[in-house]
C-alpha cells in the first residue's frame, strides 16, 4: 500500500528541480515521460506544496550529474532535486554514485521508505539503488528511471519531503540566528549601543563554537499532534505564530530603530511626494536584466528570449499537399487519368507520375516527382473502380489545373536558416510550438527574479486561522504571491512580520540570502508602528529612492535597494491597505519583474475606455477600478466602476480587469462627465 497524504497548506512552498539522467532522453531517442510525470504530480500540488524551478535532462555521466548537483544545491538553492533515471545496475547508471559524492548527509530513511513500498509492488525492486540524503539546505532523492516506479516512490517519500524540507531550512536559520545574536553581542560590548552593525556582520560566522548552533530549545506545536518532532521554530515572525504561545519565542536580530520613544516621532514625512510617472522611471532604473540561462522547452512558458532562434531546416521539408486529392500533371489538362498508387502523410512516393496518370494524396502527404499539381477530390469524379471497390482505376479532372496549385513548395512555411523568434520575445504556448517545429528544446532565456512575500502587522492571522479580538485575516500575501505565479516567477513565502523593528530586520535579512526582490505590505506610513522605512535605512543600509507617491491608492509606496553579498537586492514596501498593495503591484512591481526577465517594454497596456458614469475626482491621480464590455455598434469599451474606491475594500478589485487612470482634481476640472474617454492601464483578461 502506498500511503497517500494531501499537499498540508501549512507545508512550506517547496522549491523543486528535477533531473533526468539518461543517455536516451538525452540523445533525443527517447521521450522523457519520468521527469515530465514527476513535474506534473509535483505541479498538480497533491503530494506536495511546490513549485518546479528547473529541469534538465542529462546523460549518464559521472561529472555532468556531479556538477548539476552541486548547482542546483549551492548556487539556485533548491528545496528538492528529485533525480530520475540511472540507479540501476546497467554498466552507465552511476546516478547514485554521483549523489554520494555531493550529499553531505545520507537519509537511509527515505531510502529504505522506497525501497519497501516498491518491494510490496515488484520484488525487482530489490535491484534498485537509491541514494537520498542533504547537501545545505537542499533535500536530493533519486527516484528509479522508470515512470512508474519514480512516481510510486515519490509519493512514498513525499508523506516525509514537507517536514524534511523545514528541517533543512530552520537549521540554515538557526544556524546564522545563533551567529548573528552572538556576533551582535559582540559587537555591542565592543562598541556600546550606537554603533550599527552592517549586513555583513550580521551573517558573520567567524570563530563559533559549533556546539552553539542549536542553542535554543524552543519547539514549535503547529505542526499535528501525529507529525514528527518539530524543529525550533524560526522566529516569533514566522507563519502561524498567531497563538499566544509563540510570542515569547526570540528573535536574534538586534535592530537599531529606536521603537520607544512615540512622541519625538516624525509628525510630518522626510519624503517628497513624487509623480507616478517619475517613480516608475526610478524603480526601471535601478533593476537591471538578469543573467542568461538556457531553459528547456517544458519550463520556458513565459520566459523571455535571450537569443533568436533560427530554423535548421525548411518547413516544409518537402513539397506537400494542401489538399486531399489527386498530385498530377497540370500539362495534361483536364479529362480521364489512370490512377496509380498513394502518398499519404508520412510516405516517401516511390513512384514518379507521368503523363496520363495521377497518384491519389492527402492533405500534408509529399508530392510525388512528376507530379506538379494537386487536384482537390470534389473537382473529380469516378471513372473506373475495381469490382471491389477497393481500387480507383480511372478518374475524370473536372478542372483545368495551373502549375503549382494546392502545393506547399519547400520552406514556403519557414525557410532554412529563417529566424523564427527574435531577442526579448515572449515563449508564450505557440512560440513554443515554433520551437518544437524547429526542433529546438533548449533556448537561451532570460533568468527570472525569485520574489519573496512579506505581509507585516500585528493585526494579521493567517486566512485559515480564527479570528480573535483585533485581528483580520492576512489577504495581501495571497493576492501577491497568485500575481507571481500568473507571471511565471517563482516566490517565496515569507509570511507575517509582527510590528517590531527586530522581527523585519530578522525577516528581511532571512529573505536577502534567498531572494532577488523582496515585496512587503504595510507598515509604511506614519504610524509610530510603522518601521519598514528606518529598517531598511538604519539596520540594512538601504537606499531609499522614494517613499511617497502622488496616487490613489498607493500614497506611501516605498521603493528601496541595498547592497548584499555583491548583489543589488531590491525592495517594495507596498501599503498594507489591500487594494493600494495590489493597484502599486501593478504600477511598480511587475514592471520591474517583466524588465528583469528580459521583456523590451515592460510597461503595461494603456487602452481608451468610456466611463459609464459622472466619476468626481480626487486632489490624487486616481487609479479606479473597472469592468469593461463592449457594445455592439462601438469599438471603445465601457467602463463600470466597482464601486466604493476606499483603499482598504479589496471589494473594488473583484472583476476589475482595468485602472482607469483618472487626473487629480482641479479648480477647473473637478469631474468627468458620463461617456467621456479616459486612459485605462489592462491588470487582467477583459
Ligand atoms: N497620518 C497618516 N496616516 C496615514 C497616511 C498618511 O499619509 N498619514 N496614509 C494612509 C494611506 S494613504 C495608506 S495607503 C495607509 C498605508 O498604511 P501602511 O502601509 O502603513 O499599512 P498598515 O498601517 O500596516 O495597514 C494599513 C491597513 O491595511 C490593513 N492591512 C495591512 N496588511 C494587510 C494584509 N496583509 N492583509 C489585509 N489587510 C492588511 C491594515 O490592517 C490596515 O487597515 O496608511 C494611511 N494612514
Ligand atoms: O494611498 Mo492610500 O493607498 O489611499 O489608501
Ligand atoms: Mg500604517
Amino acid at each position: 500500500m502506498i500511503p497517500l497524504k494531501m499537499a498540508d497548506r501549512d507545508s512550506p512552498n517547496i522549491n523543486v528541480g528535477i533531473l533526468t539522467i539518461s543517455d536516451s532522453c538525452y540523445n533525443g531517442s527517447a521521450t522523457d515521460r519520468s521527469g515530465e510525470n514527476l513535474k506534473h504530480l509535483v505541479e498538480t500540488g497533491k503530494l506536495i506544496k511546490g513549485t518546479v524551478v528547473t529541469k534538465d535532462i542529462i546523460p549518464d555521466e559521472l561529472d555532468q550529474i556531479k556538477a548539476k548537483l552541486l548547482h542546483w544545491s549551492d548556487h539556485l538553492k533548491l528545496d528538492l532535486i528529485l533525480t530520475t533515471g540511472g540507479t540501476g545496475f546497467a554498466h552507465r547508471d552511476v546516478t547514485p554514485e554521483a549523489t554520494k559524492a555531493v550529499l553531505e548527509k545520507e537519509a537511509m530513511g527515505l531510502t529504505v521508505a522506497m525501497l519497501k513500498g516498491s518491494l510490496d509492488i515488484t520484488p525487482m525492486a530489490m535491484l534498485t539503488r537509491l541514494v537520498c540524503g542533504s547537501r545545505g539546505s537542499t533535500l536530493i532523492i533519486n527516484l528509479p528511471g522508470s515512470t512508474k516506479g519514480s512516481s510510486e516512490c515519490f509519493q512514498i517519500a513525499s508523506v516525509a519531503i514537507p517536514h524534511a524540507v523545514d528541517l533543512l531550512r530552520g537549521h540554515k536559520y538557526q544556524v546564522e540566528r545563533t551567529h548573528s545574536a552572538l556576533q551582535a553581542e559582540h559587537n555591542l560590548s565592543q562598541h556600546g549601543h550606537s554603533h550599527g552593525h552592517s549586513q555583513e556582520k550580521l551573517h558573520s560566522s567567524s570563530g563559533l563554537p559549533r556546539s552553539r548552533h542549536n542553542s535554543s530549545g524552543h519547539q514549535s506545536s503547529r505542526m499535528s499532534p501525529t507529525a514528527l518532532p518539530h524543529p525550533p521554530l524560526l522566529n516569533d515572525g514566522d507563519k502561524g505564530n498567531n497563538h499566544h504561545h509563540h510570542h515569547h519565542h526570540r528573535c536574534h536580530a538586534h535592530s537599531h530603530v529606536n521603537a520607544d520613544q512615540v512622541a519625538l516621532r516624525s509628525r510630518e514625512s522626510p519624503y517628497p511626494i513624487i509623480p507616478v510617472k517619475q517613480a516608475v522611471s526610478i524603480v526601471l532604473e535601478s533593476v537591471s536584466l538578469l543573467p542568461v540561462e538556457p531553459v528547456e522547452i517544458t519550463c520556458a512558458l513565459g520566459r523571455y528570449l535571450a537569443a533568436s532562434v533560427y530554423a535548421a531546416d525548411p518547413l516544409p521539408p518537402f513539397c506537400a499537399s494542401i489538399k486531399d486529392g489527386y498530385a498530377v500533371k497540370a500539362e495534361d489538362g483536364a479529362g480521364v487519368r489512370m490512377v496509380y498508387g498513394e502518398s499519404s502523410a508520412g510516405d516517401v512516393p516511390e513512384k514518379t507520375v507521368t503523363s496520363g496518370f495521377c497518384m491519389r494524396i492527402n492533405t500534408g502527404a509529399p508530392v510525388p516527382n512528376g507530379a506538379d499539381a494537386v487536384v482537390q477530390v470534389e473537382d473529380t469524379e469516378l471513372v473506373e473502380a475495381s469490382v471491389d471497390g477497393k481500387t480507383e482505376i480511372q478518374i475524370r479532372i473536372l478542372k483545368f489545373p495551373t502549375v503549382g496549385q494546392d502545393i506547399r513548395p519547400v520552406g514556403s512555411d519557414i525557410e532554412k536558416g529563417q529566424e523564427v523568434l527574435s531577442v526579448g520575445q515572449r515563449l508564450g504556448p505557440s512560440e513554443l510550438g515554433l520551437l518544437a517545429t524547429v526542433g529546438v528544446t533548449t533556448v537561451q532565456c532570460y533568468s527570472l527574479p525569485t520574489v519573496g512575500v512579506l505581509s507585516t502587522g500585528n493585526e494579521l492571522v493567517e486566512p485559515h486561522a480564527p479570528l480573535t479580538e483585533g485581528k483580520i485575516r492576512d489577504s495581501n500575501r495571497t493576492v501577491l504571491l497568485a500575481q507571481l505565479k500568473e507571471l511565471g516567477v517563482p516566490s517565496v513565502d515569507l509570511g507575517i512580520a509582527r510590528d517590531s523593528p527586530d522581527t523585519l530586520l530578522q525577516k528581511l535579512s532571512d529573505a536577502m540570502d534567498m531572494v532577488d526582490i523582496v515585496v512587503t505590505t504595510g507598515g509604511v506610513s506614519m504610524g509610530d508602528k510603522d518601521y519598514l522605512k528606518q529598517v531598511l535605512l538604519v539596520d540594512l543600509k538601504a537606499k531609499i529612492h522614494f517613499a511617497r507617491v502622488l496616487m490613489k491608492p498607493g500614497k506611501p509606496t516605498t521603493f528601496a535597494t541595498l547592497e548584499h553579498k555583491g548583489k543589488t537586492k531590491i525592495v517594495f514596501g507596498l501599503p498594507g491597505n489591500p487594494v493600494s498593495s495590489i493597484v502599486t503591484c501593478h504600477l511598480y512591481l511587475v514592471p520591474a519583474i517583466r524588465k528583469m526577465s528580459g521583456c523590451p517594454n515592460p510597461l503595461g497596456t494603456v487602452i481608451k475606455v468610456k466611463v459609464d458614469r459622472d466619476l468626481i475626482l480626487d486632489p490624487r491621480p486616481e487609479y479606479h477600478r473597472a469592468s469593461l464590455t463592449w457594445d455592439a455598434d462601438d469599438a471603445t469599451p465601457t467602463a463600470h466602476t466597482t464601486g466604493n474606491q476606499i483603499s482598504s475594500r479589496l471589494l473594488s478589485m473583484s472583476c476589475a480587469s482595468v485602472l482607469m487612470m483618472l487626473p487629480a482634481s482641479s479648480p477647473g476640472a473637478s469631474h468627468i462627465p458620463k461617456g467621456a474617454l479616459v486612459d485605462a492601464l489592462v491588470i487582467g483578461p477583459v
